[in-house]
């Protein structure tokens, strides 16, 4: 009965497992503290190694029990025909994922002979594989989770735009972000999710994006200048420059954190305050602070206008969601900037065309946000970029109850996972030139380029969709742009393609590349 009971609540909660754990250290150190006469310690010792054995049986037993609740969801995937590698008691899948990739890290793809695109395989190998065997949805297991690999277009569409709260981030996911994120938009899910998406979203919207248009200038004349001293260094027309450190610097100036000392003194100043003072104060720091604005003013503001964020959750919804938007896009946009630039130096073409546009949007050289709306060219360079090279290398979802997905219901607990590089090359929606470089595709937008334009999804898709598209989007184009209205760049022989997943799929090495000079600045 007992040990029913236990199974129960063991399928219910694996965290029993770490109570039963604890029950169980009790058992075998309180006898040898009850129990003093030496023949009864032998007693005792035998006892204790008896308990310890049984012990371990039940632990073994539990880990068994725990992991039951992952074939549960397995079995109900199963029976609606989704089928996948067969997992091993104890770890699902993980030991063939490490075989797999063991394999394929001895077999390293050759990328120094030709920059080739496909990186797929490499980097994802196990998915890949699995892919082939099991087609566009499959499922698998890591440890006690129960996966779904969703890459099938129409089920990617109706995922992503699944209007339903029950889909949230993977909770053993943002899980280990907590201490980086908080309770931020990044990894918050729920009612929560929605009141800060609420908040924050329209201070991303285009009109708000077009405000920060003067600092993205200023900060990319900055890099363009910088380049030009290094230049000038050499003693000749062109210098070789390695881009992520530069594009980091560009993307980090307009976001929250640089202005780390800022925010910490709003958050003494918050804490002191009484909230209707808060707001007034916080009013008076927005128009003293600076005459730009940049993001800080904007989470601020977005805080400040809405009144269900009251006085002690202020403070913290600020100091997260800074911090989120800073982890969202800093990284990201440096690395997608890099890898356009990687493909603008192997496609010289491409650089005339958007220095062409330019010369006629343009002509006195001075951009504004009116000029960044007309760049066609560049956009097309970004949009192929990002369908080649997305930094975010998944969408992932996990069912927080039993959901509908198309025809599928999900169970609570199932993690979902779209991997995008492999979609943004499926020769079936892109055609047989999917792993070329080639923006004209783009010409007509997405819809023009592929047979499922929900399928094109660097950003996301619906109601989680990148906040900062429309910021990263304005922010590349005016670094692009700049850079070759002032230099000609080729690759430098020191580029080695070596494209790796950390996080996001970013160039392995660096990107070096030989630039010169157009005209004296
Ligand atoms: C090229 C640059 C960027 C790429 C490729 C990118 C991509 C993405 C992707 C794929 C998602 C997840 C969508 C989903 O789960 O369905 C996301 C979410 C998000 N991104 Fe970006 N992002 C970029 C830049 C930025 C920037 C510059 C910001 C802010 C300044 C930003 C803020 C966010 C936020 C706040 C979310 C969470 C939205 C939510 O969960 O409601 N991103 N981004």
């Amino acid at each position: 009965m007992y040990r029913v009971c236990i199974q129960r609540k063991a399928q219910e909660k694996p965290k029993m497992k770490a109570a039963a754990f604890v029950l169980l250290s009790l058992l075998l150190l309180l006898p040898p503290l009850l129990i003093s006469s030496t023949f009864l310690k032998s007693f005792v010792s035998s006892v204790v190694l008896i308990i310890l054995v049984l012990g371990f049986g039940v632990f073994y037993i539990f880990n068994i029990l725990w992991l039951k609740s992952a074939q549960r969801l397995r079995w109900k995937l199963q029976k609606q025909g989704i089928n996948g590698p067969k997992p091993s008691l104890l770890y699902g899948n993980v030991p063939e994922m490490q075989k797999i990739q063991a394999a394929s890290l001895k077999a390293p793809a050759n990328y120094d002979e030709f920059v080739a695109h496909d990186y797929t395989s490499s980097l994802f190998p196990y998915f890949e594989q699995w892919r082939k065997l099991y087609g566009p949805i499959y499922t698998y297991t890591t440890g006690n989770k129960q996966h779904l690999y969703v890459n099938q277009p129409e089920l990617v569409k109706e995922m992503n735009q699944s209007k339903s709260l029950d889909l949230g981030k993977p909770s053993y996911v943002t899980k280990r972000l907590a201490p980086m994120l908080g309770n931020g938009i990044l990894r918050s899910n729920g009612h929560i999710w929605a009141m800060q998406r609420k908040i924050v979203a329209p201070e991303f919207f285009m009109d708000k994006v077009k405000g920060m248009v003067s600092l993205m200038l200023q900060s990319a004349e900055l890099l363009t200048r910088k380049w030009d001293e290094n230049i000038e260094a050499e003693g000749s027309k062109m210098a070789e420059i390695s881009v992520g450190e530069d594009l980091r610097s560009y993307t980090e100036k307009f976001l929250p954190s640089r202005r780390q000392k800022e925010i910490e003194n709003l958050e003494k100043e918050i804490e002191s305050l009484i909230w209707e003072a808060v707001k007034e104060r916080k009013r008076e720091f927005l128009e003293t602070l600076s005459n730009e604005k940049d993001l800080l003013h904007s989470i601020l503001e977005g805080a400040i206008n809405d009144d269900s964020v009251g006085e002690n959750s202020s403070r913290k919804f600020i100091v997260d969601n800074c911090k989120n938007i800073y982890f969202a896009g800093h990284e990201s946009t440096a690395v997608a900037a890099s890898w356009c630039l990687m493909l603008l130096a192997l496609h010289p073409e491409w650089q005339s065309r958007i220095r062409d546009e330019m010369a006629q949007i343009c002509p006195d050289g001075v951009l504004d946000a009116e000029s960044v709306s007309k760049m066609k060219m560049v956009t097309m360079v970004i949009q192929e970029a990002m369908r080649l090279y997305p930094p975010a290398a998944f969408v992932s979802r996990e069912a927080l109850e039993d959901t509908q997905i198309g025809r599928i219901v999900v169970p609570k607990g199932v993690c979902l996972w779209t991997l995008i590089p492999t979609l943004h090359r499926d020769p079936e929606i892109w055609g047989r030139d999917a792993n070329e470089f080639k923006p004209e595709r783009f010409e007509n937008g997405v819809s023009g380029a592929c047979k499922s334009p929900q399928v094109y999804i660097p950003f996301g898709l619906g109601p989680r969709l990148c906040l900062g598209k429309n910021f990263a989007m304005v922010e590349l184009k005016i670094v692009i742009s700049l850079i070759i209205s002032k230099f000609r760049f080729s690759l430098s022989p020191k580029y080695k393609h070596s494209p790796a997943y950390r996080m996001i799929v970013e160039p392995g090495q660096g990107v070096h590349i030989v630039v010169e000079r157009l005209k004296q600045g």
